[in-house]
């Protein structure tokens, strides 16, 4: 592993790392921001998961999670949204490709050689936190933006007892009925339907829900609503009787001056599940 930057941040520190990804099969870049009580012993851990177009870094310095993370004790993870690198697959729409891995493992030409952001973001490179840094990972929480906030659901309700609490800033909530998803879905993971089924959170939600708080939020000015869907996972949510708060933020668009608006919030969410 290679540091690529650490800064003093709030107290503790934010470091950008690259390492060699196995699950990935190219070099992977990764934002970890650790608070100052990580030197003195391991601390919980929330995962960021970014949305369509980002990096590592997008969240990193527009969500303002640090300062709430650093009161809070909490670990934050910001890794990347798809594998990298001149011999790894693209396409030129944005949805697509680089910077749109959509949380899946690909099993269909040209993206399968690369595209297994499932395993990284699940199994990878949690061993990589837990051998290189003060992190406690029986104490992991997760949430996401977007693209991102469809991970956080999806592995959330898909591993159970290994996340707190899962939140999401205006998740992709339906991808399997909606263009942002079954576009991606069908390049990832192929024509066949009945393997999309684990990456709807909606779907997963009428199946499995989740066994802890959920929180979402999503902007009534959300440019992006209708392919985002918010009223199909609210109808599982309602069907289930899953313990959850939804809000629609009235006025709030699909920008990071949204995302940042309500970290504070969901910050403050997570921390009472990892030090319940
Ligand atoms: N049309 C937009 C759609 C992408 C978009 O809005 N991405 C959101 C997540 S779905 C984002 O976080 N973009 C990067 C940023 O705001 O920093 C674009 O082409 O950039």
């Amino acid at each position: 592993m290679e540091t690529l930057s650490e800064n003093a941040c709030f107290g503790g520190t934010q470091g950008v790392y690259s390492h060699a990804s196995q699950s990935c099969a190219c070099d992977m870049t990764f934002g970890l921001f650790l608070p100052r009580e990580a030197s003195d012993g391991p601390v919980p851990v929330l995962w960021y998961l970014s949305g369509l177009t980002c990096t590592h870094e997008n969240a990193m310095v527009k969500a303002g999670a640090q300062a709430w993370a650093a009161e809070h004790g909490i670990a934050l993870v910001f890794p990347d949204t798809s594998p990298r690198g001149d011999d790894v697959a693209d396409d030129e729409a944005y949805d697509l490709g680089k910077g749109a891995g959509f949380y899946v493992n690909a099993t269909q030409d040209p993206w399968a050689p690369h595209y297994q952001m499932w395993t990284y973001i699940t199994e990878e490179l949690p061993k990589v936190l837990d051998h290189g840094f003060a992190v406690d990972l029986s104490r992991q929480a997760i949430t996401g933006h977007s693209m991102g906030g469809h991970g956080a659901l999806t592995m959330a309700m898909a591993l159970p007892g290994r996340f707190k609490s899962v939140s999401a800033f205006a998740p992709i909530s339906h991808p399997t009925a909606s263009e942002w998803g079954r576009k991606q879905l069908t390049a990832y993971l192929g024509a066949d339907e009945s393997k999309w089924i684990g990456h709807d959170a909606t779907l997963l939600m009428q199946e499995n829900g989740f066994d802890g708080p959920v929180l979402i939020d999503t902007g009534t000015q959300d440019q992006f609503i209708d392919l985002l869907n918010p009223e199909a996972l609210a109808q599982a949510i309602a069907s289930r009787r899953q313990q959850a708060t939804l809000r629609m933020q009235p006025g709030y668009d699909h920008s990071y001056f949204f995302v940042s608006t309500f970290m504070e919030e969901h910050m403050a969410f997570h921390a009472d599940a990892l030090y319940a």
